[in-house]
């Protein structure tokens, strides 16, 4: 009873002694946030100045302390999480923030009693913070001083004797976790307990990720900060945070080299779920802006892919093999009349000289032959072929000069008075016609047409299945791969001449009674050329084993000059040619050298659902390792067998969820009942969400309701990744529902997850 009254004496002294240490940081953090809106305040007061110069200055100057203040207010949350008392530096050396620069401790820090002084004390959190004398109150998670905070273990302690984790909500510390690093030392320092760590991977979640910058383990901290240069991989099992740790890879890239990633971070997600799910983890790290995060169906400007294709069509479309039928499409495209143009002309004429000239069909084939021959985007081609049907209308007119110098001049008036004639440029545009990516696509809806452009490609069962998918309105994540080859393959179109404008055309009667038209700001211009952008300073793909060979090329595309973060897991993987997507994969990235890490621990599944779903791991991926799992909750998952009303069933499974956790509830069925599902869960709140096979990928729930692991196991030749990516959502509760196809034994458990 005594020592436990101890105790607690002495975590109440710590967690006071921690509380002082934020109570002093609100203070600063207070002046910094009173200096930045004097800076706001002073700032919209120049502006009435009015001269150019102190307008642009002003827009700077609003802009920074906009950003300061945003930044301030952001991290009032929580973000004091860290403090390590450290050994003196073995070089006696400090760096630019105050801290010793060496991991290692100096030789005399520890006494031959094994008695020892602690030299350093930082705090870690979100942001660094300076007192007004210029010592780290705070020193932010990225900065190279942290990294003992999250590297530092028992066996290679560095210069870390005691490590604590600080739990505070607001203005309020609510706990602490040590870990004793170097416990033979004889510090006097206390370790205090109370199992932060798992708390927090127990709690109840929401449908937003959260950070884990309190709780980066070292596996973890090695590829967040492993050098920029290359390509970065990373693979690990479900739930060992590869995710989170590609989002605090971007935070920290920012970090080391604002100016270089100035160029833009992409990150590209599997589904627009996962994008919804993770896009508040930049912001809490205090990083927005500089990193777009898009679905791999979003990654084309204008375009949102709203339809998942058929396991078999999505294979035909994402294979490499539509290269080849698009670049035929491309062209072939030119012949086909535009709809509701005039047809394709079969013949050229116009009056020339006083006299009329005319190209038949077979020399229009053969002009165009020429024009296309060599490998150059069909629009930028126009030109070109504009100048060879120029070229055969002038050996029409059958004239010849000795002189060169007239022979130019009159080749040049006959040109210029050819080529503004209405017959020709009227020929042209039907002729040639300046091709957008949607119309070439729409016209693979053709069975016939796509036959043609797809023979030895494909097989006629894979062409009607592609030609039908396209019948479909609307666009599937597989068309914006084929959409973004072929505006490759089509190239920009010719810049038109822009027309003079009459300004008295432009009147509306609203713009004029308003003051001058206002400059873009510096921000609005930001912004724009964020939106605007199709090539990334930095690229992190997120569940990479998903990317179709297609979807890699379009990928590439936008980091031809990045470095890369690849994070996935080959055993949750959709995609059934793999070999073809490593060529991509490797072609996206070239030869830049990699580096390749492995996670290993699993932070989401208590140890008793990572179990169930390693039965089927074995299954689809003999052989495979899976993570480890850190916790475990001593609750089995539940197996039923439905009766005859599934409906009613699912409900009432989810309801049962909804009771036990307090967080969010997944149901994952086959795909083709991701829309039946929604309906059978009507009415129960959004706490629970239905969700397709494939959309699961990435997301996490409190509890977890398969339904039918045979029908989504059988829907594609990867189907038992599929269903293992399922099984591996939960993070408390897993519930297998299942229908006689699963062929459930006497304790409703389906033949796929029978342990033996
Ligand atoms: N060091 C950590 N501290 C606290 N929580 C963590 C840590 N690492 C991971 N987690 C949590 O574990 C869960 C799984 O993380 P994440 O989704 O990043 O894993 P993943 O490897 O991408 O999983 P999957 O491959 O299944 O999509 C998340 O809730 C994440 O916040």
């Amino acid at each position: 009873m005594a020592a436990q009254t101890a105790a607690t004496g002495v975590r109440d002294q710590e967690i006071a002694a921690e509380q002082a240490h934020l109570d002093l940081v609100y203070r600063r953090l207070e002046e910094k946030i009173h200096e930045a809106e004097f800076l706001v305040s002073d700032a919209a007061q120049r502006g009435h100045v009015g001269t150019p110069g102190a307008l642009a200055e002003r827009d700077a100057q609003v802009f920074r302390a906009g950003i300061h203040l945003n930044r301030l207010n952001n991290e009032y949350e929580d973000f004091l999480f860290g403090r390590i008392d450290l050994l003196r530096g073995k070089d006696g050396k400090k760096g630019p923030d105050g801290a010793y620069t060496s991991v290692e401790p100096a030789d005399d820090a520890i006494g031959p009693d094994a008695t020892a002084r602690i030299a350093e004390t930082l705090h870690i959190g979100r942001i660094g913070v300076l007192d007004a004398d210029y010592a780290p109150l705070v020193i932010d998670w990225r900065a190279p001083a942290a990294a003992p905070f999250y590297r530092s273990t028992p066996v290679a302690p560095g210069r870390v004797v005691r490590r604590r984790v600080i739990r505070s909500k607001g203005r309020r510390v609510l706990g602490i976790e040590d870990d004793l690093l170097r416990p033979e030392l004889d510090t006097g320092l206390p370790v205090v307990g109370d199992g932060a760590l798992m708390a927090a991977l127990g709690q109840a979640r929401t449908h937003s990720m959260r950070d884990i910058v309190a709780s980066i383990q070292a596996e973890q901290d090695m590829v967040i900060r492993a050098p920029a240069a290359s390509v970065t991989e990373v693979t690990g099992g479900p739930g060992t945070g590869k995710t989170a740790v590609a989002l605090h890879r971007a935070a920290y890239l920012l970090y080391q080299d604002r100016r270089r990633y100035a160029g833009g971070i992409l990150c590209v997600s599997p589904t627009p779920l996962l994008v919804a799910y993770t896009e508040g983890v930049l912001p809490s790290l205090g990083e927005e802006g500089q990193v777009a995060i898009r679905a791999v169906g979003s990654l084309v400007e204008g375009v949102t892919a709203d339809l998942y294709d058929e396991p078999a069509t999505a294979r035909v479309k994402g294979s490499l093999r539509m290269q080849k039928v698009l670049r035929n499409a491309a062209r072939g495209c030119l012949e086909l009349p535009e709809p509701g143009g005039p047809g394709v002309p079969t013949r050229l004429r116009v009056v020339a000289f006083g006299r009329r000239l005319e190209l038949s069909g077979e020399e229009l084939a053969e002009v165009r032959r020429q024009a296309l021959s060599g490998t150059a985007p069909v629009n930028v081609l126009r030109p070109r072929a504009r100048r060879l049907l120029l070229d055969a209308l002038w050996r029409r007119t059958g004239r010849r000069f000795d002189d060169a110098e007239l022979a130019a001049e009159e080749r040049q008036g006959f040109d210029e008075d050819v080529s503004t004639e209405p017959e020709f440029t009227a020929f042209l545009d039907a002729w040639w016609p300046v091709l957008q990516p949607r119309r070439v696509l729409a016209a693979l809806a053709d069975d016939r047409q796509l036959s043609r452009w797809a023979r030895r490609v494909l097989t006629g069962a894979e062409v009607r299945r592609v030609a039908r998918s396209l019948r479909r309105e609307g666009t599937s994540v597989h068309d914006v791969a084929l959409l973004d080859e072929l505006d490759m393959l089509l190239g920009a179109p010719p810049r038109e001449r822009k027309r003079e404008i009459d300004p008295l055309d432009q009147l509306t009667g609203l713009d004029e009674l308003m003051p001058q038209a206002r400059e873009e700001s510096e921000r609005e211009r930001a912004e724009r050329l964020a939106r605007e952008r199709t090539e990334y300073a930095h690229v992190i793909v997120d569940e990479a084993q998903d990317l179709t060979p297609m979807q890699w090329r379009m990928v590439g595309r936008r980091g031809r000059t990045a470095t890369w973060t690849i994070v996935g897991d080959p055993a949750q993987s959709s995609w059934t040619d793999v070999e073809e997507a490593d060529r991509a994969r490797d072609e996206a990235l070239g030869t830049r050298p990699r580096r390749r890490f492995t996670l290993t621990v699993n932070y989401r599944n208590p140890a008793e659902i990572a179990e169930a779903a390693n039965v089927v791991l074995r299954l689809a991926m003999p052989g495979t390792r899976p993570p480890s799992a850190v916790r475990s909750t001593g609750v089995q998952p539940r197996y039923d067998a439905a009766g005859d009303d599934l409906a009613a069933d699912v409900r009432a499974a989810a309801q049962r969820l909804l009771a036990e956790v307090d967080g969010t509830v997944g149901v994952v069925t086959a795909m083709h009942r991701r829309a039946e599902a929604r309906g059978w869960l009507e009415g129960l709140g959004d706490r629970v969400v239905a969700l397709g096979s494939l959309e699961a990928k990435g997301l996490e729930y409190d509890a977890t309701l398969v339904v039918s692991p045979a029908e989504i196991a059988e829907e594609s030749p990867a189907g038992l990744r599929v269903l293992y990516v399922a099984l591996t959502r939960a993070t408390q509760r897993l519930s297998v529902l299942s229908t006689s196809r699963d062929l459930p034994d006497e304790h409703g458990v389906p033949d796929l997850l029978k342990a033996d």
